[in-house]
């Protein structure tokens, strides 16, 4: 299955509150479809009734200020947020006011204003000839830090590229076996340090044995507590301190989790974690599960961070590159 049709079928938390809301506002107003034609006489005419009939045409309703509205609180029910939501809808009367519109030109339309503000922002993973890349990976405990080194580790290792993973969360015991059995699975080594150690002597570990094996790239995990800021900020700035002893300009992506399900949350974790560490770009995952899926726009719109890839489940290539037009016409249900 192509990853535009899983997309499709997975975002139908999203989609269906969206498309079936769109489908609501239509037809509370909307002017009655136009009857089809007496049927055709003869024999030949009723054997081909049903194909020779026009097809019902969709109903249309006048987009006016009444209707804005109603679409402005669909997509901030989307989790889009007040101000993209009012952006993305001002776009839309641009140019079609008073013009009768039927609910597929509507997610059409709605599809190519979210898709615009999201393009700046779609781009995968910057590959560098640097060796090792080191990437690290923040984000809050769930979000999906975990499943997705996993995942990418797997992906780069199939696309010929070597590399090794830090399991930098080391007060999790659980998240340090997931990482090795994903890596068991993609056949990359995965470094582990004993429970409650120090995670920037691990990552250092880690960086030596990356360089030595000439690994093209270095994934390191990180703790996601939030109980106490400081701490975490002291963790992570140790490792970057830490591995930028052997590599000045490590780590050279700083990729920040985020669970679609927190919904507007996901916009404070950005805000925390680039006070946290400097944030090179966005994950998005779990997408398969919300309703909430209108959130993506709203980073999009909010950060203009990079967002390289969104997830749609658990298995390895549920997780790829962010397109903008993909997402926007499964998100409106198109
Ligand atoms: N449905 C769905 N589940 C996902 C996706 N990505 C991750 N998960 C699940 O979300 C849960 C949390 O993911 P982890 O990768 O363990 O998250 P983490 O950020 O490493 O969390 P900690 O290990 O607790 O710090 C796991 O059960 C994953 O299988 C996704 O795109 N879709």
């Amino acid at each position: 299955m192509s990853f535009f049709n899983k997309l499709r079928d997975r975002l139908t938390r999203s989609s269906s509150k969206l498309g079936e809301g769109l489908d609501a506002i239509l037809d509370e107003t909307a002017e009655a479809p136009a009857e089809p034609g007496p049927a055709p006489a003869g024999l030949l005419g009723r054997l081909f009734k049903s194909d020779a009939a026009p097809a019902p045409e969709a109903p249309r309703r006048v987009l006016d200020d009444a209707m804005l509205e109603s679409l402005e609180e669909l997509l901030i029910a989307s989790d889009m947020g007040v101000d993209t939501a009012l952006r993305v809808t001002a776009n839309l009367a641009q140019g079609r006011m008073g013009r009768r519109m039927s609910a597929p030109e509507i997610k059409a339309a709605l599809a190519a204003e979210i898709a615009r503000i999201m393009e700046p922002v779609a781009r995968p993973l910057p590959i560098y000839a640097k060796r090792p890349q080191v990437v690290l990976i923040v984000g809050v405990n769930g979000s999906g830090k975990t499943t997705t080194i996993g995942k990418l580790a797997s992906q780069f290792r199939a696309a010929g590229k070597s590399v090794v993973i830090a399991a930098g969360d080391t007060f999790r015991a659980a998240a340090v076996e997931q990482l090795q059995v994903w890596g068991e699975r993609a056949g990359v080594p995965v470094l582990t340090a004993p429970e409650g150690s120090d995670p920037a002597s691990l990552a250092f570990d880690a960086m030596t044995r990356a360089q030595e094996s000439g690994a093209d790239l270095l994934m390191i995990d990180t703790a996601g507590r939030l109980q106490n800021r400081a701490d975490l900020m002291e963790e992570l700035s140790k490792i970057v301190r830490v591995i930028r002893k052997k590599d000045p300009e490590a780590p050279h992506n700083t990729l920040l989790v985020l669970d679609a399900t927190t919904g507007q949350n996901a916009l404070l974790q950005v805000e925390m974690f680039r006070k946290l560490a400097d944030v090179s770009g966005l994950v998005m995952t779990k997408l398969d599960g919300t309703a909430k899926g209108g959130v993506l726009v709203a980073l999009a719109d909010r950060f203009g961070l990079p967002i390289h890839a969104i997830g749609v489940g658990e298995q390895i290539d549920d997780l790829q590159p962010f397109d903008p037009d993909e997402f926007a016409r499964a998100l409106v249900g198109l």
